[in-house]
């Protein structure tokens, strides 16, 4: 059903190395999840389980992992599964599994410049970040800002529903600038190492 799209964001990982794309998913299913995403009690602050303080100080976002508890985050995960499947059929890419969490900013929250995978770590591999907000503001802040290798920026996106972003974990610094109100994204991983096995 996301053929197209999955053909779409492939091209551009393959010429560009990234892609941001507005409309993403089915309109019913964006607001879904931006439904659950207000919804969740569970959020917990993020990088809590090691060297915490140090990333409180660079990040600071609360997150929910996803699972496969309800019908919605399934049809997300069964989205993200056929991206998965058709990366690998077509750009072999040896993508094991794809790990993902809800994440809220709350006002004045950020995350600082940073790489998702260090180069050859051999973890994760492709991000994805999906956009749960309506109605959002240039004023409310809270923009995606990613960089070339060389740290020129290249790319400022608004949080808005159902816009997504895809991109090589290992190439492109990202940071989230200061968020001016509550704002809720799903950010995921393919990965090449073996599930379980990651530290
Ligand atoms: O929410 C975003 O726009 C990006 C989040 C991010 O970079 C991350 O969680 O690693
Ligand atoms: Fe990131």
């Amino acid at each position: 059903m996301y053929d197209k799209l999955y053909s779409k964001i492939t091209d551009a990982l393959v010429e560009d190395g990234y892609i941001v794309i507005e409309n993403a998913l089915e309109p019913a299913l964006s607001q879904e999840l931006s439904q659950i995403s207000k919804n969740i009690t569970k959020y917990k602050n993020a990088g809590i389980s090691h060297k915490s303080t140090l990333d409180r100080n660079r990040r600071k976002d609360k997150i929910y992992w996803l699972n496969e508890d309800d019908a919605v985050t399934c049809k997300y995960l069964s989205f993200t599964k056929g991206l998965q499947n058709y990366l690998n059929r077509h750009l072999y890419l040896g993508l094991k599994y794809y790990e993902s969490h809800f994440a809220l900013y709350e006002a004045n929250d950020f995350y600082e410049k940073h790489l998702d995978a260090f180069k050859n770590s051999k973890n994760r591999v492709v991000t994805t970040v999906y956009y749960l907000n309506e109605d959002w503001e240039n004023s409310d802040g809270g923009e995606l800002v990613i960089y070339d290798k060389n740290d020129i920026q290249i790319q400022k996106i608004t949080p808005h529903i159902n816009t997504m972003v895809v991109f090589l974990s290992e190439v492109f610094p990202h940071e989230v600038f200061i968020s001016n109100k509550e704002r809720y994204s799903i950010a995921g991983w393919f990965r090449v190492d073996e599930k379980g096995l990651s530290v």
